[in-house]
């Protein structure tokens, strides 16, 4: 079975990571790519990297030429997909990678975005700890996809399973990231100039304004947290692409290390992109360039009763393009991890 896809915003980093990715997939045959200003260009004109594309022209992004396709990937900076996923057919799968689906809470929306509220889709994280039933089971019955943030996927994954199992307190969580600047996409911004960037670690959005926060809240209520409370600061360092999150979390008292340590076991045996390290190793962001994978390195840190999680993810993989072929995946019906790289790029 081939399913045709169409994909808006293929001349940024995210669509051009979902041509990369879905390339390689047998059952996807990209039809249609549009973009903004690049509108009319050829696509390897604008995505030089992306050679297997020679024949794609990159069209207005409208409704019409959207349409009619199986599968509809939205990679628009947030705030433009709603209103085109509005009108697109009910029996189409739409994945937007955008924020524009991803919060329940409209309160939520209107304090870190702003502009019309648009509802929340299917949260496109499968491997996800949640109290009742599973993400994966709630992504195969869907067709409408919210792919994550991927600062938000990064640390709700590595802090989840303590919530879900109980051995953390939701109400003192603490994360801070080590992040590339492609996740801020392509268009420039001054902040992210190489000349500012190069030789530097600069930290953005300081004192909980990050618009990730509720996103990871929400993930961590769904995982059982009651009153889940982060604190979230990232720094972007001088690397393209990469997330390595330090999440640490107060340990719930009389609980043994061992106990800390079988809840990521449990969360994460068996899954094929999120894995939970042998003792005593911790994942760089080079182990997962390129890769759907997401690595966890743990230690219970018995002097300051709490636990440190480290995970690192590639942002435009794991934390956007590849979550989001492996919930389109689901909801297709297909093996989930068809098409999607386990191993990375090194060195
Ligand atoms: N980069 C990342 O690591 C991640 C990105 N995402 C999300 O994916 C989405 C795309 O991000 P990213 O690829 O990084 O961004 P880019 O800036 O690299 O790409 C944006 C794309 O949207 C198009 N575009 C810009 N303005 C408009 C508009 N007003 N209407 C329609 N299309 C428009 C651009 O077209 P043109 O080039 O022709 O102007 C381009 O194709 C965002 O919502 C982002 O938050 C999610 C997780 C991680
Ligand atoms: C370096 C940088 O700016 N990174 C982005 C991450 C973008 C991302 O994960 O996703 P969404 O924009 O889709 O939410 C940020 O922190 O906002």
């Amino acid at each position: 079975m081939t399913y045709s896809v169409a994909i808006a915003g293929a001349s940024g980093y995210a669509g051009g990571e979902l041509l990369r990715l879905l390339a390689e997939h047998p059952h996807f045959d990209v039809r249609t790519v549009t973009a903004h200003s690049n509108a009319g260009q050829p696509l390897v004109a604008v995505q030089p990297h992306l050679r297997g594309y020679t024949h794609l022209t990159l069209k207005d992004t409208t409704v019409d030429n959207l349409a009619g396709h199986d599968v509809v990937f939205l990679a628009l900076p947030h705030g433009a997909s709603g209103a085109i996923a509005d009108q697109l057919p009910a029996d189409t799968l739409v994945v937007d990678c955008g924020a524009d689906h991803r919060l329940e809470s409209e309160a939520d929306w209107d304090a870190f975005y702003g502009g019309e509220f648009h509802g929340a889709w299917t949260y496109g994280v499968p491997e996800l700890p949640r109290l009742t039933g599973t993400q994966r089971d709630r992504l195969a019955k869907t067709r409408r996809i919210a792919a994550p943030g991927c600062n938000a996927s990064t640390v709700a994954l590595s802090l989840a399973p303590g919530i879900r199992a109980g051995v953390i307190e939701a109400t003192d969580l603490v994360s801070v990231l080590a992040v590339g600047p492609s996740g801020a996409g392509k268009a420039a911004k001054t902040h992210l100039l190489a000349s500012e960037i190069l030789g530097s670690a600069n930290p953005y959005a300081v004192g909980g304004t990050h618009r990730h926060t509720p996103e990871i809240e929400q993930s961590l209520r769904w995982a059982g947290g009651a009153e889940p409370t982060i604190s979230f600061t990232p720094v972007i360092v001088p690397m393209s692409r990469g997330i390595l999150a330090t999440s640490t979390a107060r340990i719930v008292p009389g609980t043994s290390a061992a106990a800390v340590r079988e809840a990521w076991e449990d969360a994460y045996a068996g899954e094929t992109f999120v894995q939970l390290l042998p003792e005593g190793q911790f994942p760089r962001t080079a182990d997962v360039l390129g890769a759907n994978t997401a690595l966890i390195g743990l230690a219970v840190d018995e002097h300051a009763g709490r636990v440190v999680v480290v995970a690192a993810v590639d942002n435009l993989v794991k934390g956007t393009a590849g979550a989001a072929i492996q919930s389109t995946n689901l909801a297709l019906g297909l093996a989930e991890s068809t098409g999607l790289p386990v191993n990375g790029v090194a060195p």
